[in-house]
């Protein structure tokens, strides 16, 4: 089921000097970045920075009016877009929507759907899936193909925080099992994985680029994000427990609760977060770190 890892360094795409540009408007310009396997990208930046266009650039949908795209011999790209044009009123099962890209035989659908934790989702209906059940279901679609490259415009849309956690996780372990490069897409600015290997912030061109905790310190970072009040919070998950599909918690003793705290039935994510940054003046909605608190 798993591809073999790809030798570590093995650069699979690289931008050069890429830009975009539409109607006499450059959408995004100048960018460089390479992906190699087994690393995780992530792009940040604020609404109409230039993301997907820069992601659609690096999977060879879009080609650049400027610059270059290069990508490894035969790489194989898992693309799991912003928006689906997917009617979600249609009567769809999930085993009907894992093939509508291509043929998948059975034993691999289900393990690709087991790997998301959704093998219990198989028969279920599209339009019922929770928001995180969907987009678990959109990244078994992307992973049962095995690509070398995965990437995920927003995979934690339409997710709770706690849901935007196991998404995290289950992203980086696909990078720890697959060796894929992984390309992620986040406007949320609040939480970026700290599996993240570099931090790309885009707005129109690359801002600046570095390590989460790195980037998060920059001054240009907070030129640009310091007006919205909000900073960026480095996600580092300690695990000391398993939330199970049906909803219920196992703890690190073997011990199976309805919720992460067995005590009192309040949920504790029991998550370190590390806080980098000022984002105390409360704009907008609350960052993931400041719910996570709230639930603490
Ligand atoms: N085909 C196009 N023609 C003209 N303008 C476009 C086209 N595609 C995108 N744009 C514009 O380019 C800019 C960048 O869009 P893009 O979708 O890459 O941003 P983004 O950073 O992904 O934003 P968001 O966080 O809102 O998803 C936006 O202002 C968008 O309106």
């Amino acid at each position: 089921m798993l591809m073999q890892p790809r030798p570590q360094e093995s650069v699979l795409v690289t931008l050069s000097g890429a830009g975009i540009r539409r109607q006499g408007r450059w959408l995004v310009r100048g960018v460089d970045l390479s992906i190699k396997a087994g690393e995780i990208v992530t792009l940040i930046g604020p609404n109409g920075a230039g993301k997907s266009t820069t992601a659609k650039m690096a999977t060879g949908i879009l080609k650049p009016d400027e610059g270059s795209l290069t990508a490894a011999a035969g790489l194989k790209i898992g693309y799991v877009p912003q928006r689906l044009s997917i009617d979600r009123t249609m009567p769809l099962t999930v085993e009907r929507l894992m093939r509508l890209t291509g043929p998948l035989d059975t034993a691999t659908l289900m393990a690709a759907l087991e790997q998301v934790q959704a093998g219990h989702l198989l028969k279920a209906e599209v339009q019922n899936l929770s928001g995180g059940e969907f987009q678990r279901v959109l990244l078994a679609r992307a992973v049962a193909r095995k690509p070398d490259l995965l990437v995920l415009d927003e995979p934690v849309q339409g997710v709770d925080f706690a849901g935007e956690v196991a998404l995290y996780d289950l992203i980086g372990t696909i990078r720890d099992k697959t060796g894929c490069g992984i390309l992620l897409i986040s406007h949320d600015l609040h939480m970026v994985m700290a599996a993240t290997d570099t931090v790309i912030c885009l707005n129109g061109h690359v801002c600046c680029r570095g390590t989460p905790a790195a980037v998060s310190q920059s001054d240009d970072y907070r030129r640009l994000f310091g007006d919205v009040g909000r900073g960026l919070a480095v996600y580092n998950h300690q695990h000391d427990h398993t939330h199970l599909p049906d909803g219920r918690v196992r703890h690190l003793d073997g011990s199976v609760t309805d919720h992460c705290h067995p005590d009192d039935g309040h949920h504790h994510h029991g998550h370190d977060h590390q806080h980098d940054h000022d984002y105390a003046h409360g704009h907008g909605k609350p960052t993931g770190a400041e719910r996570a608190a709230d639930h603490a």
